[in-house]
């Protein structure tokens, strides 16, 4: 079932058009990203379908309502992590979970929400004196009281260290598996490859591609990167390659046969391709080969 659906959004700040028709589909359960450069659009995206802003033109359904019209409704069901998050700097987490429990239907328990998002021992903290990732997990925690059905992230790991950034996509995996809909933006291009299934890349209010992550990525030319050996020069070689940062580098849709080639080219004429590396696409990739002007 369609958890979120998104036909010809527009939506202008004062005139200037942030949105400029996007349609997106994201399937309940499902782990969907948001990507594009600063500036995009994502945010203004979210805000639309939190029900926090009015669309100008186009329809948005979350759980088959208007996030807008119908917004006490839609709220009951979402959780939401917006890039800046309005504390109380002399609450402590567990008062601050406590304060948003008082306003939740049928929260989770203050100490699973602290487990969830990993801070447990910072309980009797104040928020002022949180690091910048541990503000972020407990903007999660929040986010995630209301046992949501949809939850909207945008940028969720910003800030946070590589263990608590890999507890926090186990936190988000699971729920997922738990039946949680999970739209997330973040320009770690390397969380949204892991994560998301789906996944849409904006740019300036319009979407420039989207699709399925693994049919995205395969679709993509994978690399062969080597350092060019004393004496040989690009064109000597049996590939087309692109000299990047003092290295080789053959785009092939096949990198494992191009490398094959490669290899047993050097072979024949008894040189080394040092430093030979093999990858197929990645998200960075993908991101990366856009037209400038669609990055
Ligand atoms: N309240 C506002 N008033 C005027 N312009 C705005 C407002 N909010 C956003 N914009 C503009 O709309 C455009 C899209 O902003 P938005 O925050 O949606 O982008 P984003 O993709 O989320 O960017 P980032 O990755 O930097 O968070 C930007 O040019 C921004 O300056």
């Amino acid at each position: 079932m369609t958890a979120i659906g998104v036909a010809g959004l527009r939506k202008s700040h004062q005139g200037f058009e942030a949105v400029k028709g996007i349609s997106f589909e994201v399937a309940e359960g499902e782990i969907f990203a948001l990507l594009g450069r600063n500036g995009a659009g994502k945010t203004t995206a979210i805000e639309v379908l939190a029900g926090f802003q009015r669309a100008d033109g186009g329809t948005v359904r979350v759980l088959g309502l208007d996030p807008y019209t119908d917004r006490a409704a839609v709220r009951r069901r979402i959780g939401i992590m917006l890039q800046e998050a309005g504390f109380f700097p002399d609450l402590t987490v567990a008062q601050t979970i406590d304060t948003w429990r008082d306003f939740t239907d049928a929260p989770r328990p203050r100490d699973e929400a602290i487990g969830l998002a990993g801070l447990e021992g910072r309980a009797g903290t104040k928020v002022r004196q949180l690091s910048g990732g541990e503000k972020r997990r407990l903007d999660l925690a929040l986010a995630l009281l209301g046992r949501p059905d949809v939850l909207f992230l945008d940028e969720p790991t910003t800030g946070m260290d590589p263990e608590a950034r890999r507890s926090t996509w186990a936190v988000i995996r699971d729920l997922a598996g738990q039946g949680t809909t999970i739209l997330l933006t973040t320009h770690y291009l390397e969380e949204a490859q892991r994560l998301a299934s789906t996944m849409a890349i904006m740019d300036e209010g319009t979407l420039v591609t989207s699709g399925g992550m693994a049919e995205t990525l395969a679709a993509q030319s994978g690399r062969v990167a080597f350092r060019l050996p004393a004496q040989v020069s690009p064109a000597d070689l049996p590939l087309p390659v692109t000299m990047e940062g003092g290295q080789a580098v053959c785009r092939a849709e096949d990198p494992d046969l191009a490398a094959q080639t490669l290899l047993t080219w050097a072979a024949e004429r008894g040189l080394r391709l040092a430093g030979l590396e093999v990858r197929t696409a990645t998200l960075e990739d993908l991101f990366l080969d856009l037209p400038r002007s669609a990055r």
